[in-house]
């Protein structure tokens, strides 16, 4: 789905090859400052490379529409913005920015129960705890149902038991509708339990690329 071919991005990423398997999950891991997260900006094309290429189904990333790429691609950030109201409208808002038909009411109490955010639609997100507003965040990006899901350390906030169920939410859902994750992880115990290939990344390199 994504391969990377001689790519440079300031002084901050240098992968010679690099590809990322369709319809499966794939974990990063590295320390600190590793460009973990360039590397998925890369990849939605927030940023893009100075040198070398980065190819989408075989096409340059550069000649894709960065509007249509990012309906396709769409990546959960590290610090997720929660909107003031209620969960209903934070679930709508990215509907409403593209002016797509908005879900009916059902398919929003569906997304809830998937990330298990038991919270009515009319909730307002002020009463919401760090890890719920996580999961609604989660809850909003599978509403818009991206091919690729890219998520930047999706349990920073989150106690182990609600990162595992976090987790463990995004990978069932991924597996049962054969999509592709790719992940950072600041634990590589939950990088090697879900990841099919695991990338590891230091000072810019890929320094690991293992398969499960
Ligand atoms: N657009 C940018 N311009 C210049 N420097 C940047 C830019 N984005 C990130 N950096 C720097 O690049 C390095 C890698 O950052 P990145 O956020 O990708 O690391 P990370 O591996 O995700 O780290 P963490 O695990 O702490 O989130 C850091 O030193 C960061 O300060």
């Amino acid at each position: 789905m994504f391969s990377l071919e001689k790519v440079k991005f300031k002084n901050i990423l240098e992968i010679d090859s690099l590809e990322f398997p369709d319809n499966k999950i794939t974990t990063i891991i590295g320390p600190s400052g590793a460009g973990k997260s360039t590397l998925l900006k890369l990849l939605n094309n927030m940023v893009s490379v100075d040198s070398g290429t980065i190819l989408y189904k075989g096409e340059d990333i550069n000649q894709l529409n960065p509007v249509e790429l990012r309906r396709e691609v769409i990546m959960l950030a590290q610090n997720a913005i929660i909107f003031g109201g209620s969960i209903k409208d934070n679930l709508e808002i990215g509907f409403r920015l593209t002016e797509e038909a908005i879900p009916e009411e059902e398919e929003l109490k569906k997304v809830l129960k998937v990330v298990h955010l038991s919270k009515g639609l009319t909730a307002n997100t002020q009463s919401l705890s760090g890890g719920e507003k996580q999961r609604l965040a989660l809850a909003r990006v599978l509403l818009l149902n991206p091919k690729v899901l890219l998520l930047d350390e999706p349990s920073s906030a989150l106690d182990q038991e609600t990162e595992r169920l976090v987790i463990e939410t995004v990978v069932n859902y991924v597996r049962d509708k054969g999509k592709t994750l790719i992940m950072i992880t600041h634990s590589k115990d939950i990088a090697l339990e879900y990841g099919d290939k695991i990338i590891t990344l230091q000072e810019g390199r890929v320094i690991g690329e293992e398969e499960n």
